[in-house]
């Protein structure tokens, strides 16, 4: 599945460096189009709101830190309504997917772009795609009302079903032609695979000249879509995980030599784990993949263990699930998305340090591990991801009412943007340990940085500047501002 564009990005030169990343409009290959003023402009919950209407010149820095010389650098169009509208709300058809890994929210944006577009459009025409892509040419589809979607954000999962593999895109477009609508408004609530498939979608629609927008809205637990603040789902799941960290706590303040060990899903970044141990403060160690560390000799994780259990009798570690998978057997088996299975780093670890304290310490421990992974995915989104979801969602139908297409919806510096899909696929967010929030978190747990002579891959490759080697400590890291 490749996830070459074949469209090039919009980019719209201004002053001093200013750079607009656009997203495409069907302007771009659709002639004689229609403009309609937008319903919103009558309805007197929004027409008496001061600018309520987004100036089609507003954009949105990429990056807000600057010193006084720098170029303006990349902006995105901020999103929200536009005074026109490219339909007329009874020709529309609308259709919602859900594909990949649940995340906490989807059922909240699901909800959001039904009721938005009814309520603020006049929409009524929403059709639930059943199972993810595959479900666009294998099965049948469900009639999305406001009625129907009113409680479902107070639900884990997505009540539409989601999938991984199966994206076939000529069945994908044609399915939708086939449906006998020549307006229609795509919303695919997704991560990084999905947002792939949901470009080759737009471009293949394109293509085909067809008047239907595709719009993303960026779905991860991970948070590993790049460009965007951070993705819905994301806080409820660092706050979920504060529970089994409290739990790992317990249970290891309760033993001799207790280690609580904790794993949180992060199968490339390291994101939720590096947050929910800022967040816990009962953490003496948290393991990410974008960390390599090594378990035996001098600054290694058994040497930490011994020496946090001597201090205090007993410690808890975190470990995300992609972290040390290096260290561990490889296994090339991928998931129908094409997504590396990986092997369970918790557990490994757990027997590796069982086997290390009774054979080679005369120290007694005792371990227990805890996997949520899978209960932290599956509950309803907190208050702040339910606003969060509800913004993104309501964005995402302005933005395809306003005939922008290719294009997600996300935060941006805390203002919610258009974002082309050519950004939003080009790679994935991870970790910077050079970065201050991992110094911070180095410096909150006091664990070792593992970058000695057993890591040489981070000295080699210059992500560093200087390493103390007595202290293994990351005070040498040259910070970005
Ligand atoms: N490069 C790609 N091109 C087209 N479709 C893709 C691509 N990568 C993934 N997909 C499809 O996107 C869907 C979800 O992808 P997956 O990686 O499982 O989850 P996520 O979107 O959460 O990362 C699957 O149906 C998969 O077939
Ligand atoms: O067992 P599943 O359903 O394949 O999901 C496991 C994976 O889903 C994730 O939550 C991420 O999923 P997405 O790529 O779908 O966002 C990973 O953390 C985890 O490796
Ligand atoms: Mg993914």
């Amino acid at each position: 599945m490749g996830s070459q564009s074949n469209f090039q990005m919009k980019e719209v030169p201004g002053e001093f460096g200013y750079v607009l990343q656009d997203v495409p409009h069907f302007s771009d290959y659709i002639s004689d189009l229609q403009t309609y003023p937008n319903p919103l402009r009558s309805n007197p919950a929004y027409s008496v709101v001061k600018q309520y209407f987004v100036d089609m010149d507003d954009s949105v820095p990429e990056k807000i830190v600057v010193h006084k010389d720098t170029p303006r650098g990349v902006h995105f169009r901020r999103a929200g309504p536009r005074q026109q509208v490219y339909f007329e709300s009874d020709d529309v058809l609308a259709c919602i997917v859900t594909c990949g890994g649940l995340c906490p929210g989807l059922n909240t944006v699901i909800r959001e772009i039904v009721h938005s577009l009814d309520y603020m459009y006049g929409v009524s025409k929403v059709l639930g795609i059943d199972g993810g892509y595959r479900g666009f040419y294998s099965k049948n589809t469900i009639n999305l009302t406001p009625k129907l979607c009113n409680d479902i954000h107070k639900r884990g999962g997505t009540i539409i079903g989601s999938s991984r593999g199966g994206h076939d895109t000529t069945k994908i477009v044609d399915s939708i032609q086939d449906r006998g609508i020549n307006q229609a408004c795509v919303y695919i609530i997704g991560g990084d695979g999905t947002l792939r498939g949901a470009n080759v979608i737009y471009e293949e629609i394109r293509k085909r000249g067809l008047k239907v927008a595709v719009a993303g809205i960026p779905k991860t637990i991970d948070n590993d879509i790049p460009v965007i603040d951070r993705s819905f789902g994301f806080d409820t799941a660092v706050e979920e995980a504060q529970r089994a960290i409290n739990a790992a706590h317990v249970e290891a303040d309760s033993a001799e030599n207790g280690i609580g060990m904790v794993k949180l899903m992060g199968r490339y970044s390291g994101f939720i784990a590096m947050h929910a141990t800022l967040a816990s403060r009962d953490v003496d160690c948290c393991l990410i993949p974008e960390s390599p560390f090594y378990l035996e000799g001098k600054g290694g994780l058994f040497e930490y263990i011994e020496k946090k259990l001597k201090e205090n009798g007993h410690m808890v570690i975190v470990v995300a699930e992609g972290a040390g998978q290096e260290l561990l057997p490889t296994k090339n088996e991928e998931d129908a998305s094409g997504n590396k299975l990986l092997q369970d780093v918790g557990l490994w670890i757990a027997q590796r340090i069982k086997d290390h304290f009774a054979k080679q310490t005369k120290m007694p421990i005792t371990l227990k591990y805890i996997d949520p992974t899978y209960m932290i995915r599956a509950i309803p989104s907190n208050a702040s991801d339910n606003v969060y979801c509800t913004l993104l969602a309501q964005s995402a139908v302005h933005g395809a009412m306003a005939g922008y297409t290719g294009f997600t919806s996300g935060l941006v510096n805390g203002r919610h943007t258009y974002i082309p899909f050519n950004r939003i696929i080009e790679k994935q967010n991870k970790v910077v340990i050079t970065d201050r929030m991992w110094a911070r978190l180095l410096s909150s747990t006091n664990q070792p940085s593992f970058l000695g002579p057993k890591c040489p891959s981070l000295m080699n490759a210059g992500q560093l500047g200087t390493y103390d080697k007595v202290t293994g400590l990351l005070g040498c890291l040259s910070l970005k501002p």
